[in-house]
């Protein structure tokens, strides 16, 4: 369980990217934070990774306040809670079972994961991993001869072989076109409903939250101005969140593809 308290952080030119945000995530849920640009989603989602430190409040990973807490260290954290970004950070001249090795980086350590000294059960979770996203066939390319759908999913194998309880993702959809999205979303909220893994998604596209999410938060200049189900969620509760009418921009679409893609991956 992750629990934000009070938390604020102000960037060193003074902007301040959160606001007293209290919110409480817990486990095996499905969350999508949605809001305008520049509403503060990447700040809050990668508060929750100390890739960047909130300056004030509490941060509470399993109970422990790790803004405080020196005992728990990044690596520590970092295990715990694996990240997936919009460009996917994979390393492009690398193989995609490389790629996805990395996950195994906190477990191994920098020296073994240089020597590509990898035991043989990581070899064994990796490729698994590579399976469940249905991209095994693809071990031994080179991860920048991919399509940006495909690196995607070789990043969701490379969180999933990290293990981790708590998987965060910052706009994961926001490269790829409406079918690869939907595939994209599909595999997460698949691996959540199986594996149980808490999932927090930052996304900007409202039917694509509504389609996925089971809580949306709807944050506005860097405070939560919604949170709630999704399945409570109306128009006019995203008209408030971004403060005006919601506009073509703000839909992903190709639904109609995504029901041949769900039945694929069910
Ligand atoms: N490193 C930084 N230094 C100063 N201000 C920053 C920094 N990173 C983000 N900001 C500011 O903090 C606020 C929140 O930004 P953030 O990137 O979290 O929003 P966002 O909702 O994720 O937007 P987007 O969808 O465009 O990524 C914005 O005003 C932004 O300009």
């Amino acid at each position: 369980m992750i629990e934000c308290r009070d938390l604020s952080l102000v960037y060193p030119d003074g902007t301040e990217g959160l606001k007293n945000v209290n919110i409480t995530i817990n486990e095996a849920e499905f969350i999508v934070i949605v809001g305008l640009s520049g509403a503060g989603k990447s700040t809050l989602i990668r508060s929750l990774n100390r890739l960047v430190t909130p300056t004030s409040g509490g941060l509470y990973i399993d109970g422990e306040n790790v803004l405080v807490n020196k005992r728990i260290s990044l690596r520590k954290l970092r295990k715990k809670v694996g990240m997936i970004f919009q460009h996917h950070n994979l390393v492009p001249r690398h193989t995609v079972m490389k790629n996805v090795l990395a996950g195994r980086l906190g477990y191994t350590g920098t020296l073994p994961s240089l020597l590509n000294l990898f035991p043989n059960e990581d070899r064994a979770l990796a490729y698994e991993n590579l399976k469940r996203v249905s991209i095994e066939d693809k071990l031994y390319t080179r991860a920048d001869q991919l399509s940006g759908g495909q690196q995607q999913r070789v990043s969701i194998a490379r969180v999933l072989t990290q293990q981790p309880k708590v998987i965060l993702a910052d706009e994961p959809v926001a490269s790829l076109d409406p079918p690869t999205s939907h595939q994209v979303m599909n595999y997460l909220k698949k691996i959540n409903k199986e594996d149980g893994i808490t999932t927090v998604v930052n996304l900007h596209f409202i039917d694509m939250a509504m389609e996925y999410a089971d809580r949306i938060i709807g944050m506005r200049a860097g405070e939560i101005v919604y949170d709630g189900p999704a399945g409570e969620v109306t128009e006019s509760t995203f008209e408030d969140i971004y403060g005006r009418k919601i506009k073509d921009d703000d839909l992903r679409g190709g639904h109609d593809i995504n029901e041949r893609n769900k039945a694929i991956l069910s």
